[in-house]
């Protein structure tokens, strides 16, 4: 899952990390006497509780000759209070440095279709943390630029999660969740997924299928809810999806079933009709979760189609199917930042078991992992 975007991240932080080091590097080369006056510098300003010198910074520590004559008292001066901070375990990074390592991070997250809004977010997150200001290392360069990107990437990804167990219990029941999006992206099966983990959670469901116009649709959804052991609810092809969805609600408040889960039409976001239906299923239905699905793999695509379905009828999370099949990652990246709302679960393959829930923490532990390989 998402190993072309792991690869560009861990190019990134090799490049970024090169920068980092030339400092310590240039601070290895200076003459020994400008590395005495550095070390007396350091000792001065450093804190007694200061932290161990990064390995890749260590300043020189043998103690040497001269002092600088006043010629080079200028020059020297800069580098003593750099070389300062990198003895306190602190580097300072010129943006002129990483520009180059962030221009080839902005073509490589464009080229994962992470969505334009979202890059200029990531890279203007890294550019603040690590420019100009003396930052902290306690262990090396790499903890550096690692922690830069985990802020950057989570600050778009992370946009306050829920837990959908954790809705469904403290709402009444029974809790309706009604799923949007376009033809053919999973979302009939990510339902019955669902149906699945609602159960291993100790909800039962009643599925509804409100997708009443496409042929075939009713027999689709009924053969997942026999394969599960629920109930359905159905009506005739070209029949009134609101109805359906109604009739569902109506069942499990009867049959005391904790949660419906609503199929619509795939519809495409630029039919006027369809959109209006689902308007209409907002209005007289009005869902406890409205969930938008679509395939990871559609990028930036899906990333769209997600934000026009939020404007037809608000969006609470999204659920990315095809995750197993998708190595850029930039639906992923994008779709959080882009509709404000969170991943609620990735589809990881066809069987009933492959939903898992999102964690916006873990995702982004797998993506720098790649780069310890
Ligand atoms: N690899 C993989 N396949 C998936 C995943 N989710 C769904 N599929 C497959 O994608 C295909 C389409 O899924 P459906 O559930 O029929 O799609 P749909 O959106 O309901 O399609 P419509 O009913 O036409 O709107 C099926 O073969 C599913 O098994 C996933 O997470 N990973």
């Amino acid at each position: 899952m998402f190993d072309g975007l792991k690869d560009k991240l861990s190019n990134f932080r090799e490049d970024a990390e090169e920068v980092a080091e030339e400092n310590a590097e240039e601070l290895a080369d200076q003459p020994d006497d400008e590395a005495a006056d550095t070390e007396a510098a350091a000792a001065d300003s450093a804190p007694e509780d200061a932290p161990a010198t990064a390995d890749a910074a260590a300043p020189a520590t043998e103690p040497a000759g001269e002092q600088p004559d006043a010629d080079d008292e200028e020059s020297s001066a800069g580098f003593v209070s750099r070389a300062a901070s990198m003895a306190r375990g602190r580097v300072v990074i010129d943006e002129a440095d990483l520009e180059a390592p962030l221009r080839e991070l902005e073509f490589a997250l464009l080229e994962s279709d992470v969505e334009m809004s979202v890059v200029e977010e990531i890279l203007d997150q890294i550019r603040g943390d690590l420019v100009g200001e003396e930052r902290k290392f306690t262990e090396s360069t790499d903890t550096l630029i690692e922690d830069a990107l985990r802020e950057a990437l989570l600050s778009v990804i992370d946009v306050g999660q829920f837990d959908l167990v954790d809705e469904i219990e403290s709402t009444s029941k029974p809790v309706t969740i009604v799923f949007t999006g376009v033809n053919g992206v999973g979302k009939t099966t990510t339902i019955a997924k669902l149906a699945r983990y609602l159960e291993s959670e100790g909800f039962s469901s009643v599925l509804a299928n409100g997708d009443t116009y496409r042929a075939g649709a009713n027999q689709q959804i009924e053969e997942h809810a026999e394969a599960l052991g629920v109930k359905c609810i159905t009506h005739e092809q070209g029949g009134d999806p609101t109805a359906v969805v109604y009739d569902a609600v109506e069942y499990a408040d009867a049959n005391d079933v904790d949660v419906v889960l609503g199929d619509t039409a795939g519809r495409l976001h630029t039919s006027d009709d369809l959109m209006s239906q689902l308007e209409k299923l907002d209005r007289v239905v009005d869902p406890d979760v409205t969930v938008f699905v679509d395939e990871a793999v559609a990028g930036q695509d899906a990333v769209n189609r997600a934000r026009e379905f939020d404007e037809a009828s608000a969006v609470d999370g999204t659920i990315l199917t095809m995750a197993d099949a998708d190595s850029q990652g930039g639906a992923a990246i994008s779709v959080s930042h882009v509709t404000g709302k969170p991943i609620l679960f990735l589809g990881t393959g066809q069987a009933y078991e492959d939903l898992e829930p999102f964690d916006p923490d873990a995702l982004v532990d797998d993506l720098l992992a790649a780069s310890d390989d």
